[in-house]
């Protein structure tokens, strides 16, 4: 159950592992708002290039598979729902090979249009929607509501996502660290799009703050955001 009605749009980018899906789904519940993980289409597309048998670093052929994989995601905040082809990827996405591999079929610029595309008309089919990803602020609705960054230092979201993985041993915890610098440089240095807070972004870091502590900093902005949004 929603506390207030909001109408409006809430971005949420930042660096990996900063918490953006677990706080952007906490978020859209309370606000009753749907929810967009755009992450997961970046995923999907991986798992289209990857059972093509394509090279991920082949921008052309990569742009060619995508272009023709019938990419689908629910935005219901409660459900995860992420089709390639009617098949059910929801788990697949997150495995390490995808994760290995979609920060090169994120940079193809080809890919990126399409999901550009296809994001905003999922947005604009929403009254309220909360939406994750890396150039949500930036590019794909620079007229948000509200666009939040969320940051944390790179140990601290090394450690959390450990322990979502229920992983103690110090070396996979710092393979896990070594495996969020690769992508937040890859993600920050592409020439498409690149990983950087907007303009009038609001920067919250959760270094030390809790799930819940971020989760409430975000509804309060969105509720007390003026002008485009609004409350009934
Ligand atoms: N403020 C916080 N304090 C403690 N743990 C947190 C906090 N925010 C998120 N977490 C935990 O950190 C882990 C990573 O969070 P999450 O998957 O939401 O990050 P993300 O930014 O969406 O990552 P990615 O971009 O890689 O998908 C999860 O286990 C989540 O529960
Ligand atoms: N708007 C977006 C969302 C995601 N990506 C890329 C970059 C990430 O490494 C990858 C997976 O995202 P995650 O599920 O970890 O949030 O997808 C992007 O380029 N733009």
């Amino acid at each position: 159950m929603s506390e207030q009605r909001f109408r409006g749009q809430v971005t949420l980018d930042g660096p990996s592992g900063t918490g953006k899906s677990s706080v952007a789904r906490a978020v859209a519940a309370r606000l009753g708002a749907a929810y967009l993980d755009t992450g997961a289409m970046y995923r999907a597309a991986t798992v289209a290039v990857i059972d093509a048998g394509v090279d991920p670093d082949d921008a052309d052929a990569v742009a060619r598979v995508v272009a023709g994989a019938r990419i689908e995601v629910g935005t219901a905040a409660g459900v995860e729902q992420v089709e390639v082809d009617g098949a059910d990827v929801a788990e697949r996405i997150r495995g390490a090979e995808v994760t290995r591999n979609v920060s090169a079929v994120s940079a193809v610029p080809a890919v990126r249009r399409q999901l550009v595309d296809q994001q905003r008309a999922l947005v604009a089919s929403a009254d309220a929607v909360v939406v994750e990803g890396r150039d949500i602020g930036t590019v794909v609705l620079p007229d948000a509501t509200l666009k939040v960054y969320l940051t944390a230092a790179p140990e601290v979201r090394a450690q959390r996502r450990a322990g979502q993985l229920g992983i103690g041993d110090p070396a996979e915890v710092a393979a896990l660290a070594a495996d969020l610098r690769r992508r937040d440089e890859y993600d920050s240095s592409r020439a498409d799009s690149p990983l950087r807070p907007a303009a009038d972004a609001v920067v919250v870091d959760s270094t030390d703050l809790d799930r819940e502590a971020v989760v409430d900093r975000v509804v309060d902005l969105a509720l007390s955001s003026v002008g485009a949004g609004e409350r009934t």
